[in-house]
């Protein structure tokens, strides 16, 4: 049995490290925490349903921000709530509607129900008590009877930001096909180069022909950056470009620059429809199942724990490094002493003969500051600059039993960040990121806007672009899920008992905001 101490690539993580008993096994998905604290409820814009009647309609009729004691005091609907997204028709109320022409289209000619239901909504939580309030719904994804575009009158746009991940070529390739093969719209640009390509790049005409093999390449077809986000000189660049139609590829930074995007465009009274298409590696979105590329990256950083944990077992006294991506890790642990990374290190050696660290790039940066130059600083969109804790590690890990323990070890430090997140997506994720695209397309031509797309417990739903900014999703030490991976690795917490109190404390705090929220909905 090996030791190898992770951090979790999925990180969603704030946790520094896991042990595994077995490498190979990926590190868990994060499963759709619930995210809503009681502290920005109260200012979320809900549209509260009189079931029979709104759902029918179908553009919001009454939009507005409760308070949590009307939300409370009306039973009337066992505490069903719809957090919708805005609708273009919401601020240019004399918009036509459109019979949708997908109907006509060779793919959906006999399909059944080819419409979703205006009445359809996807549940944020599953798993309720008898007599609980019904709670948050999103609206289901997916093809309307009317549209508020006509096909001829269509002209998109694509743009990517942020940080690679697989996949994004995938989502690209299905937003251009989906457009043309089921609405029959020819007019798409791509905006090269992230945010800061819509008023300093070229554009290129994306069609079906162009982007046919892209899903098989890593990367971005059409570039990315970070920074650059102008939202005025953005929206004069589509208003000038008559763009009507914006899909925006991105993470949270991405998503807040959607949310910026989308305001001023209703302040401007266009008909601008502007969808965010959550990506990111660090599967870190609030609301949704899973981002995009993760599964992919899963498989890919397996490789390199797989190849670490080959180089450890095959020399005497092996020690397997390996850095994976994850900004955000916030479990504390430490090295020296009782309880400590390097007394386990030395156990795992002991009675195993090797032992593998994962560990995210997040993790530890307090220490890494201490002994190197500290940066402090941020990148052009406003992210933490990390050290690099896995240099760090492999130097404190060699110091240690050279010159302190003086015993001879075999270190390998392996660092395939870059690696992992260049790569064409998986098969899962081809199917994943063409289920994004149409969704995107099919919520556009339906007039929606200011929105983004993703599963929601298995099922896709249009979700209000602020509810994935508002929070980043992270593992919490104190859920169940850690204990499942702790009881799968038999790893220690490397947590101080002070800080196993506090983490309660804080899961005993937030269990009461959580029933406080709960009785107010
Ligand atoms: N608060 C914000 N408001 C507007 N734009 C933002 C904001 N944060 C980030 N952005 C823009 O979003 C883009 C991508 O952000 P970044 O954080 O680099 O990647 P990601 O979207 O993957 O999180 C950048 O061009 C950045 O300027
Ligand atoms: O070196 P870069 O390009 O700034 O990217 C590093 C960061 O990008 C990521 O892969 C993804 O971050 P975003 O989702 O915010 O783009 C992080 O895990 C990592 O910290
Ligand atoms: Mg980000």
């Amino acid at each position: 049995m090996e030791l190898s101490l992770s951090s979790s690539l999925h990180s969603t993580t704030p946790a520094s490290f896991y042990l595994s008993t077995n490498s190979t096994s990926p590190p868990r998905q994060n499963l759709g925490l619930f995210s809503a604290a009681a502290s920005n409820f109260s200012s979320r814009v809900l549209l509260k349903f009189n079931k029979s009647s709104i759902l029918r309609q179908p553009r919001p009729v009454i939009v507005k921000s409760q308070s949590s004691s009307e939300i409370t005091n009306d039973n009337d609907d066992h505490g069903f709530v719809l957090e919708d997204v805005p609708h273009l028709t919401s601020f240019l109320p004399d918009l036509p509607p459109y019979p949708n022409p997908l109907k006509y289209s060779q793919a959906y000619a006999i399909v059944k129900n080819t419409f979703v239901s205006p009445e359809d909504v996807v549940a944020q939580q599953i798993v309720v008590q008898k007599g609980s309030p019904r709670g948050i719904h999103f609206r289901r994804a997916g093809p309307r009877e009317k549209v508020y575009f006509k096909p001829e009158q269509v002209h998109a746009c694509i743009v990517t930001c942020g940080g690679l991940c697989p996949g994004i070529n995938t989502v690209i390739r299905e937003i251009v096909c989906g457009l043309h093969n089921m609405y029959g719209v020819d007019d798409v640009l791509g905006i090269q180069g992230g945010y800061r390509g819509f008023y300093s790049q070229n554009t290129i005409k994306l069609t079906p022909k162009l982007v046919n093999d892209i899903h098989k390449r890593g990367g971005t077809f059409l570039q990315t950056s970070r920074g650059g986000h102008d939202t005025k000189k953005i929206v004069d660049n589509i208003q000038d470009r008559g763009i009507n139609q914006v899909y925006i590829i991105g993470g949270d930074g991405t998503h807040k620059g959607a949310a910026a995007i989308s305001k001023e465009v209703e302040k401007r009274g266009l008909q601008v429809a502007v969808v965010g298409i959550p990506k990111t590696i660090d599967n870190d979105i609030a609301v949704i199942d899973k981002s995009f590329g993760f599964d992919t990256a899963v498989e890919e950083a397996q490789r390199a724990i797989n190849a670490a944990h080959v180089e450890a077992e095959c020399v005497a006294n092996g020690v397997g490094i390996v850095k994976l991506m994850g900004r955000y890790s916030e479990s504390p642990f430490y090295l020296e002493g009782q309880g400590g990374l390097l007394e386990y290190v030395e156990q795992r050696l002991k009675e195993n003969g090797h032992v593998l660290i994962v560990l995210a790039e997040g993790a530890g940066q307090e220490y890494v500051s201490q002994s190197a130059q500290a940066v402090n600083g941020t990148d052009a969109s406003g992210n933490r600059l990390l050290l690099d804790v896995g240099l760090w590690l492999t130097q404190e890990v060699k110091d240690h039993f050279t010159n302190v323990r003086k015993m001879e070890i075999n270190l390998k430090y392996i660092d395939p960040t870059y690696m992992i997140r260049a790569i064409p997506s998986n098969a899962y994720d081809n199917i994943y990121c063409t289920l994004l695209a149409q969704s995107a397309v099919h919520g556009t031509m339906a007039g929606y806007t200011g929105f983004t797309v993703g599963p929601v417990n298995s099922r896709h739903a249009y979700i209000p672009i602020n509810r994935v900014t508002e929070k980043t999703n992270t593992v919490r030490l104190t859920d169940r899920m850690w204990a499942r991976l702790l009881a799968s690795t038999n790893q220690p917490s490397f947590l101080q008992k002070c800080e196993i109190v506090r983490e309660r404390a804080d899961k005993e705090t937030m269990e009461v905001i959580d029933d406080m929220r709960i009785t107010s909905i």
